[in-house]
């Protein structure tokens, strides 16, 4: 397993171009398979969830293939609905084939998808959704079948504002019969990335971004070119650091819209934030303040994927802060690690109260899942001393070279592969 080594101390300086949104190129790539031929995504992220996604649709059928920054992806001779349990089990995003094969092939045939230890995670919604729209599922210890002859629109209430299951259905409602409506849907920016390419595609939705969405079907989808937008998790990752590092950063390819709730949470810490259209500039110097209370939810509210990363801003803040959970029980793994840091954090149930250090010091962390590993590189670049971050398979999961990103903004920052333990250039 390779780990990074951090030399920390420094403030971040400098621009960088952001990348694009792993949560919406994922599903996206999914729903590919709605349609037969050759289908561009643009500005998708070199990602180790994305060459999952494209190993699986290559399984598949489809001919995948990055060229640059896009992957071009022609889904004419897919001839299967079959996810192997392998790759069904590298990560959670492996369900978001469930909808599109069911609508393409009237059968899907998968396994409970795997993903970061954060919780239990299940995927109860999707299936009742499913089973709303006309799909029989049988279920087979891990191994779930799932078949109909034609989806049927129809009224959908999650009891949960769940992110995947809203993406999933509305992809198996495309190609269904008559008009899917899914209330108390999830409102992410995602949400509506998918719905814009869905409907360049010639589907008709109506309602990303609101709590209702409306599908009527069509018969069948057009390929386009599409391009992802903004990574807000990757964006917020860099504003953090340049915060608790006391940098100065410009941030291009970014969307401010998509983290109010998160400049909000910043300003109040003191941190100086400046929006000009795409760009962001996020400048500190001096320590941040505490904020009193952040508790994640659904969008628009403060985003789980955020928790961890805010969290290190908090640990150097002076005064208390506390940060609320309450999307997924096990998003805490953070804390001991940030611990052997310095940080004097102590979780009581789903809330962590942080009180300020004025300083971090460097030690070995183990990323225990994607958000978390981000978090203990932010917490490395600003504390002192040497850094060692292991298990960084994770991290890569949703971060473009997570290294080469905060390198070209003066960290010090180096990869090493554990068979060699040879530096990576
Ligand atoms: C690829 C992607 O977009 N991932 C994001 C997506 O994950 P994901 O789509 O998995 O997140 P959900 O919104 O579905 O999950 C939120 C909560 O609902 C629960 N739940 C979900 C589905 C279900 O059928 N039953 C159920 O109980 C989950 O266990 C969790 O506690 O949204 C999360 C919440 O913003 C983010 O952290 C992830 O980064
Ligand atoms: C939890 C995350 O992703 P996933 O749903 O792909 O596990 C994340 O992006 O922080």
């Amino acid at each position: 397993m390779d780990k990074l080594v951090i030399e920390g101390g420094k403030p971040l300086s400098g621009t960088i171009v952001i990348q694009g949104a792993k949560n919406a190129a994922l599903p996206i790539l999914a729903a590919s398979m709605l349609v037969k031929g050759t289908v561009i995504i643009d500005h998708v992220p070199t990602l180790l969830d994305i060459e999952v996604m494209l190993e699986i649709l290559r399984e598949l059928g489809c001919k995948a293939e990055y060229s640059g920054q896009s992957v071009v992806l022609d889904t004419t001779g897919a001839n299967s609905w079959h996810v192997p349990e392998a790759l069904m089990r590298q990560m959670r995003s492996s369900i978001f084939l469930m909808g599109p094969l069911l609508a393409r092939f009237g059968e899907v045939e998968i396994y409970q998808p795997g993903g970061c230890a954060i919780g239990e995670r299940k995927i109860d919604l999707h299936l009742r959704g499913l089973k709303a729209l006309g799909a029989h599922i049988e279920e087979m210890g891990n191994r779930i079948v799932c078949k109909a002859k034609k989806l049927i629109g129809t009224e959908v209430h999650l009891d949960f504002p769940s992110v995947g299951a809203t993406e999933n259905l509305m992809m198996a409602a495309v190609l269904a019969e008559g008009i899917t409506t899914i209330s108390n849907a999830a409102r992410e920016p995602e949400i509506q990335d998918l719905q814009h390419f869905l409907n360049r595609m010639g589907a008709k939705i109506i309602g990303a971004g609101t709590d209702t969405i409306t599908v009527e079907g069509v018969q069948s989808l057009v390929p386009c070119r599409y391009r992802i937008i903004p990574d807000r998790i990757v964006t917020g990752t860099v504003m953090v650091a340049a915060a608790v590092t006391r940098g100065q950063v410009t941030l291009q390819n970014t969307n401010p819209s998509h983290l109010t709730s998160l400049i909000h949470v910043l300003r109040r810490a003191g941190v100086q934030v400046a929006i000009d259209g795409d760009i962001i500039k996020v400048g500190s110097l001096s320590r941040p303040l505490a904020v009193e209370r952040i508790v994640t939810s659904p969008y628009p509210a403060f985003p789980t994927d955020l928790q961890s990363q805010v969290m290190v801003l908090l640990a150097m803040a002076d005064g208390v802060s506390v940060m609320k959970e309450t999307i997924f029980e096990g998003r805490f793994k953070h804390v001991d690690e940030l611990s052997r840091m310095g940080a004097d954090i102590r979780v009581d149930l789903n809330s962590a109260i942080i009180r300020g250090v004025p300083r971090l010091y460097g030690a070995t962390v183990e990323a225990t899942d994607l958000r978390a590993g981000a978090a203990l590189v932010i917490a490395g670049l600003a504390a002192q001393g040497k850094t060692v971050v292991e298990q960084i398979h994770h991290i890569d999961r949703g971060y473009d070279r997570i290294e080469q990103m905060f390198n070209r903004l003066g960290a010090r920052i180096s990869r090493y592969t554990s068979v060699t333990d040879n530096q990576v250039i």
